[in-house]
């Protein structure tokens, strides 16, 4: 973080720099205006990143923030005589207002996600654009003209003046960028991003850190907006609340890539710069078709974007890029400076791309069907611990859907240093059970006590922090994470928060609880079931839990994994955590659990330690005669 950090300062400084001495250097003014605008679209495309990006929630709603921006400072300035400078604080306000009322509606309301989410940020500018065109008061249909601000004479031109705003409001945005990504926010938003349910279900607040994450791109780009209105002077519905802001954030960060800082200034830097040539060499109708194939090219052989591409292979970046501005500044045969820097970045951007398709393919990841990768355990000698107080206390709990009741008026009490064994036919309500324990679903009637806390009403991440934790039954691991990133995350917000870097070694321990120490650093896409299953179980005892929850965390398994998987539940158990353990193979159960509840069609059948149950007429008839797996 330290190096990033300093090398944003650097560029910050430098390009701050440049803007004070350009008259000194000798540059063109135009130079500053084309700077200035490749800034503007720096602060939008990385606002839009912000969330859309980092959380995967898609906005088509950039020119909201943009329009009320600009509206706001056009307005206040050109019409009442506000200072420039007071205007952009009240932009700020309105936007961070705005968004915070899209926010509510889209994340508390009706928790919308996927495209009702775009669809719903596509309607904002329409509404907004509307209401600008028919209230004279703000535009009228007319435009709007900004009056020429008064500024310091120390600033320089009022180009010079433009590019220095233009350049701050860029520049906090990249900073805003950067600390999110490198903090707590950082890796709840790319939770979020892999997997919104089990985030929450790890204890991360998911709708906390939407809001923060729209507040934030909403006055950033509120604040560009206003900043915006001076650049271009006459302010018109078409030209800040038009398509054309949210589709070139868009392809500004896809292109450049989403789930890094760096990705939106990448995507915006070529866009502009390349928009900018096309229309020197009289190619505006050309525009968006080149936008168009170099988006269609991209998304089709670097989905991730560019920079993941330029940071595997920088030295290749590197080369293309000063090989192909050499040529061309040596010749000297066509185009001028600003031609040739871009044909360089084109370069270096396809040398990136080209070596990336050409790479060795990875090793093939580690078959499902082979013996154990994941070294053997050594079974624990401690032994069973001490059976304590009520944990777990579910009082008349029943689940309806519709016409469908998965569960009855289940009672059920689970003591502290037990290893429950919970059994029943398929449809029996095993599942349903688990997902009311960890507040997945909620009980049409009853109540459920973990720890003395009612979590009938709490959300699933204050579940997790009163001390409960589960697996699924297919995995859900965050993809784009790394295994140890995984394991991390849990324990940043589970019981004891704490920050990535305080977290990783702590998630090495857990992986090697689970002898998965060895795939620290890969993929969960490169995992076997088995080791995928293993995962969920690391990640879910990071939490540091008094209760977990196991459903049918060895379905699929071969002999050799099962025993495996059995030494992991056993040592977590015999580490003081209380289990809850769905399982259909009763030779797993007959070793591991201290006592077996039986479902069936909803009601608990029997309830004891696994010998009584075992030779339970009533189970026998429900259960043994017909599916168990021995
Ligand atoms: N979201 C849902 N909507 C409608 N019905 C559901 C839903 N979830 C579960 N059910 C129904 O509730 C009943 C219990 O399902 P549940 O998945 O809890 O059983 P299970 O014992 O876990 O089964 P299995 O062993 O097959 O996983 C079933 O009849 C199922 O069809």
């Amino acid at each position: 973080m330290r190096r990033g950090g300093i090398g944003l300062l650097l560029a910050f400084l430098v390009l701050l720099a440049l803007g004070q001495f350009a008259p000194d250097l000798g540059m063109a003014s135009f130079y500053l205006v084309l700077l200035g605008s490749v800034c503007f679209w720096i602060a939008q495309a990385t606002s839009w990143n912000l969330l859309s990006g980092y959380s995967g929630y898609f906005s088509f709603g950039q020119a909201a923030y943009v329009g009320v921006g600009a509206y706001t400072t056009a307005v206040l300035t050109g019409r009442h005589g506000v200072s420039f400078f007071y205007t952009v604080p009240i932009a700020a306000v309105l936007c961070g207002l705005l968004s915070l009322g899209i926010g509510a509606v889209a994340f508390r309301l009706g928790s919308l996600r996927g495209e009702i989410f775009a669809l719903l940020t596509l309607a904002v500018p329409f509404i907004l654009a509307a209401f600008a065109r028919i209230n004279r008061s703000i535009d009228g249909g007319q435009g709007t003209t900004l009056p020429l601000p008064e500024y310091p004479d120390a600033l320089g031109s009022f180009q010079q003046f433009q590019y220095l705003l233009a350049l701050v409001v860029a520049a906090i945005a990249v900073g805003v960028a950067f600390v999110v990504q490198h903090t707590r926010s950082g890796s709840a938003l790319a939770a979020i991003h892999d997997n919104e349910d089990v985030a929450e279900v790890l204890g991360v607040p998911t709708f906390r850190y939407k809001m923060l994450a729209i507040v934030a791109s909403g006055v950033l780009g509120g604040v560009a907006g206003s900043v915006y209105a001076l650049q271009i002077g006459f302010v018109t519905v078409e030209s800040v609340f038009g398509l054309t802001i949210p589709l070139f954030v868009i392809v500004m960060g896809v292109l450049g890539g989403r789930s890094h800082w760096l990705g939106p200034v990448i995507g915006a830097v070529l866009i502009v710069t390349l928009q900018d040539r096309l229309s020197s060499y009289g190619l505006d109708e050309w525009n968006a078709i080149f936008l168009g194939a170099i988006l269609v090219v991209l998304v089709a052989t670097a989905p991730d974007g560019l920079y993941a591409r330029i940071r595997a292979r920088p030295l290749t970046a590197l080369v293309a890029f000063v090989v192909v501005f050499g040529v061309l500044f040596t010749l000297n045969v066509w185009g001028e400076t600003l031609d040739w820097i871009v044909a360089g970045l084109l370069a270096a951007a396809l040398a990136a791309i080209v070596r990336g398709l050409r790479r060795k393919p990875a090793p093939p990841p580690p078959s499902a069907a082979s013996p154990v990768d994941t070294p053997a355990m050594p079974d624990e000698d401690s032994g069973q611990p001490e059976i304590g107080p009520v944990l777990v206390e579910c009082r008349g709990v029943a689940k309806y859907f519709g016409g469908v009741h998965a569960l009855e008026d289940v009672s059920l009490d689970i003591r502290a240093g037990e290893l429950i064994g919970l059994v029943g036919p398929n449809g029996s309500g095993k599942t349903t059970l688990v997902n009311l324990l960890s507040a997945a679903t909620r009980p049409t009637k009853g109540t459920i006590r973990i720890d003395g806390h009612d979590i009938t009403k709490l959300p699933p991440h204050r579940i997790a922090h009163v001390g409960l934790a589960r697996t699924y039954q297919i995995p859900r691991p965050f993809d784009s994470m790394t295994v140890r990133d995984n394991v991390a995350t849990a324990i940043m917000f589970g019981r004891t928060p704490m920050s990535l870097r305080q977290a990783r070694p702590l998630a090495e321990q857990h992986l090697a609880t689970v002898a998965l120490d060895h795939l620290a650093d890969v993929r969960p896409g490169r995992l076997n079931l088995h080791q995928r299953q293993l995962l969920e179980i690391a990640r879910a005892i990071a939490s540091d839990p008094k209760v977990l929850l196991l459903d049918e965390a060895l379905a699929g398994l071969n002999p050799a994994e099962i025993d495996n998987a059995v030494r992991v539940v056993r040592r977590i158990h015999r580490s003081g955590i209380t289990i809850v353990i769905v399982e259909h193979l009763l030779r797993v159960l007959n070793q591991l659990a201290t006592r077996i509840v039986v479902l069936d069609r909803g009601t608990c059948l029997a309830d004891g330690d696994p010998q009584t149950v075992m030779s339970d007429p009533a189970v026998v008839r429900a259960y043994l005669g017909k599916q168990a797996h021995v």
